[in-house]
């Protein structure tokens, strides 16, 4: 298959981990182009521009990944650059497919993309929204998150929220989990490294299981506690009042709820 024009607008985190995952997928790095005004060190071929220039040819996928809060003022520049045999692909959280259309109206295509960090090293997992997409812009969005991980499609552009907190925003969730289970078992005497290697690879291995099998993650943890046993005793502590089910509700609604929020304020601040 030839390898589609890339222009990247923003290479940061998100941004830098989807040029890592294309070009150990062998997309060929002269066909990418990054538009980002801090100039960050990019492999070698991959062409790297402050801001567009005139004689830019248009690409076949224009990636947005700067901050939800530059939309308005990266539109205006690259607006030209969104043309009808192009497909728009943004992992802005919370701009929604309207708000994108507003501000790119003869793109091609527009599909709305929750990743999540470990994209970096190949292991993420990225959610997809997008409505009339052809059979081909599908498959080009694929294309493009496919080195990130696996690929789910939403049922609809609403889901984004809830995608963005459980996947978009759940590593940090899990890197607090680990920190305070490190925590835990450095008051319990163990050196804090040794702490986080145990349950760095206790998370990566459960994580494994989780994804392999078709059981459900009560009966997984029923598998791990003997009766009467040790991980009872301390399940009891995380089921007591559904503290810990609570705990986790009260977490992704408040950041599905902010999600929703920065929606609003994106849409506010392409009108305005
Ligand atoms: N980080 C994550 O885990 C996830 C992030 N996202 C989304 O990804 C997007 C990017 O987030 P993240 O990568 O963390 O952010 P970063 O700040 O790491 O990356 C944004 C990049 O855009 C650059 N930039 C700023 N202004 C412009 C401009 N005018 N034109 C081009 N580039 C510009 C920034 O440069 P400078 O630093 O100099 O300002 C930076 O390099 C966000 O919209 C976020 O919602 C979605 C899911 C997960
Ligand atoms: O925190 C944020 O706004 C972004 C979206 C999901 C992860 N990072």
């Amino acid at each position: 298959m030839s390898h589609p024009n890339i222009v990247l607008v923003g290479c940061g985190n998100m941004g830098g981990a989807m040029l890592s995952g294309w070009l150990r997928q062998g997309i060929a790095a002269e066909r990418i182009t990054v538009i980002d005004p801090s100039l960050p060190a990019l492999p070698d071929g991959v062409r790297r521009v402050a801001e567009p220039e005139a004689a830019m040819d248009v690409p076949a996928a224009l990636i947005l990944a700067v901050k939800p809060q530059k939309l308005a003022e990266v539109a205006g520049a690259i607006s030209a650059l969104a043309a009808p045999q192009t497909l728009l692909l943004s992992v802005l959280a919370s701009a929604e497919i309207a708000t994108l259309r507003r501000v790119f109206p003869r793109a091609g295509a527009i599909v709305r993309a929750v990743p999540n960090l470990p994209a970096a090293i190949g292991h993420g997992i990225t959610a997809l929204a997008g409505e009339g997409l052809s059979p081909s812009h599908v498959s080009l969005a694929e294309t493009l998150c496919a080195p990130l991980g696996p690929v789910e499609w939403l049922a609809r552009e609403a889901l984004c929220d809830a995608a963005t907190s459980v996947s978009g925003c759940g590593p940090a969730f899990l890197f607090r989990f680990a920190d305070a289970v490190a925590r835990a078992g450095e008051a319990q005497g163990l050196p804090r490294a040794q702490a986080l290697r145990l349950i760095a690879e206790t998370m990566a291995g459960a994580g494994a299981m989780l994804r392999a099998a078709d059981a459900d993650p009560a009966e997984m943890a029923a598998r791990v506690a003997s009766p009467g046993g040790v991980t009872l005793a301390g399940l009891r502590v995380l089921d007591e009042q559904d503290a810990l089910t609570r705990l986790i509700a009260d977490t992704l609604a408040a950041a599905a709820a902010r999600s929703a929020e920065m929606a609003a304020e994106t849409r506010d601040a392409v009108q305005g």
